[in-house]
């Protein structure tokens, strides 16, 4: 379904993805981990088709998915390290905003978020841990296939935790794929794992993504 080959990106000067490949199906979940300034979210920006890379390509189903980024942009859930919530609504009026788009139901992901009670807030007065679900509960809207998510656990108490498990387990039941990317565990049963080294270590030591199954 998603098919990556040898993407290289430099940020300024410096090469941050060396010849960066997976190939994930339907169902599947990928844990994307490394130390700090790795490139994971770079790699995520890349998947989401909000950066260009300097080679390699993204397939989706055999076609070039960054070709068309218009078409990409409705496969793909991304979620980064902001929340991106409009402060001065609601956490109603902004997740009506992504349901319209979808066609998809604000009363459902604020139930599976554990956020109905919070609905008419203005999301400035939303806690991280609440602003973080709200994101989640935007993810869920979107009904795209690919989820993007760039730590998805920041800030998430365990009860959110648990929460983030059963989105996870529903969204990959009916054939969607997650990849996230954490320094912590994550609810996600049987992922697939893909370590990115610092290029800056690996080129003293000649390492390079490796992409493992997680048993
Ligand atoms: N705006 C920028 N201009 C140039 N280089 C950048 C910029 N933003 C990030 N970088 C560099 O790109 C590299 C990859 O950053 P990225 O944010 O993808 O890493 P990461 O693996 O997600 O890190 P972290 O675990 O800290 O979130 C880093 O070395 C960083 O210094």
């Amino acid at each position: 379904m998603l098919d990556v080959e040898n993407i290289s990106v430099f940020r300024g000067e410096r090469l941050v993805l060396d010849g960066v490949g997976l190939a994930l199906d339907a169902g599947d979940a990928l844990l994307l981990t490394g130390p700090n300034g790795a490139g994971k979210s770079t790699l995520l920006r890349v998947l989401a088709g909000l950066r260009k890379p300097e080679g390699g390509h993204v397939l989706w189903a055999g076609i070039d998915a960054l070709a068309d980024r218009t078409a990409h942009a409705a496969r793909v859930a991304y979620l980064g390290h902001q929340d991106a919530l409009k402060a001065g609504l609601t956490l109603r009026e902004n997740l009506l905003l992504a349901a319209r788009a979808a066609g998809s139901d604000p009363d459902e992901a604020m139930a599976a978020l554990d956020l109905s009670g919070l609905s008419d807030l203005p999301a400035r007065m939303l806690s991280a841990g609440q602003k973080r679900r709200a994101a989640l509960a935007r993810v869920m809207l979107a009904r795209a296939p690919l989820w993007l998510l760039d730590e998805p656990s920041l800030g998430l108490d365990s009860r959110a935790i648990g929460l983030l498990e059963g989105l996870f387990r529903t969204h990959r039941d009916t054939g969607g794929i997650v990849i996230a990317t954490t320094h912590v565990p994550l609810p996600l049963a049987h992922p697939k794992s893909l370590i990115l080294p610092d290029l800056n270590d690996a080129a003293r030591d000649g390492a390079r993504a490796s992409l493992d199954d997680v048993t």
